[in-house]
């Protein structure tokens, strides 16, 4: 499986460490959740693996090529980047903004059968064909979140990398995004998501990252990584860790430490 990599990146913004050092990698067919208190690096780290942001040095590397190395039109069909803060700024229609996650695979603006089927699924998987033809920016903040993820989902990438991608969504639209991650992970996508529901990130991911300062403090399956101990050390929080009747388990956070 062609592997996504990251090796020895560092990155310094104004003069403070934002990365320092950090290595890892993920697999296609998997979900890859990265956790980490605000500020610990998590999306500087995503804009890094996109290619959006250079580091001060180290190398991220899609199949043993380095990442600046592949033209902007083939890496924007391999990675699909859905950021934290996507406001919608144009007046555009759903459908027409859904779309634009197609442009990577024709370079300008013409449209096939095949276009039409992944834009019309990605809608389906997001429940927005319901708004397909309203204004975009009229949309509510979950609204959009879903219309912006839709394109990423339209694009068909070799790789997700979403950041914070439940965070405007309510409770049924959270789950339906999981679901959806899941089947898309399932069926050979590699999935990379910035999460900050210890539940959520518990049930879904193959493996964890879990950053702190800009640095790595843990990675690997989630029963290694997500312990009291370690939730403790990157949040500063005690955690309950439990299970619903199914056996899935359920953290919540209980009491900063002192
Ligand atoms: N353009 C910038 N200039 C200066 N500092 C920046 C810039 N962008 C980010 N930083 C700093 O880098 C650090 C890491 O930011 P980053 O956005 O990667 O954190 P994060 O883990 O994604 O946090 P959150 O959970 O709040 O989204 C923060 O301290 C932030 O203030």
């Amino acid at each position: 499986m062609m592997a996504l990599r990251f090796d020895d990146l560092t990155l310094a913004l104004r003069g403070r460490p934002v990365l320092s050092n950090v290595s890892g990698g993920f697999s296609r067919a998997s979900v890859t959740v990265i956790l980490g208190a605000n500020g610990a690096g998590k999306s500087t780290l995503l804009s890094c693996l996109a290619a959006l942001r250079a580091p001060d040095s180290g190398v991220v590397t899609l199949g043993g090529r380095p990442l600046v190395a592949i033209p902007a039109m083939e890496r924007a069909r391999q990675i699909g980047l859905l950021p934290q803060q996507a406001d919608i700024h144009w007046d555009i229609n759903v459908r027409a903004l859904v779309a634009l996650g197609r442009l990577p695979h024709h370079g300008r603006w013409s449209h096939n059968a095949e276009d039409d089927a992944a834009i019309d699924e990605a809608m389906e998987r997001t429940d927005c064909a319901r708004f397909a033809n309203r204004k975009a920016q009229r949309l509510s903040g979950g609204e959009q979140a879903r219309v912006l993820l839709a394109r990423v989902l339209a694009g068909k990438p070799d790789w997700i990398l979403a950041d914070e991608p439940l965070a405007n969504l309510d409770p049924a639209h959270q789950l339906d995004a999981m679901a959806c991650f899941r089947t898309t992970a399932t069926a050979g996508t590699g999935v990379v998501l910035v999460l900050h529901d210890l539940t959520q990130a518990a049930r879904i991911a193959d493996h964890l990252i879990v950053m702190k300062d800009g640095g790595i403090i843990a990675a690997g399956p989630v029963a290694q990584v997500l312990t009291p101990a370690v939730l403790e050390v990157a949040y500063g929080v005690r955690v309950h860790i439990g299970q619903d009747e199914t056996g899935a388990p359920v953290i919540a956070p209980i009491a900063r430490i002192a």
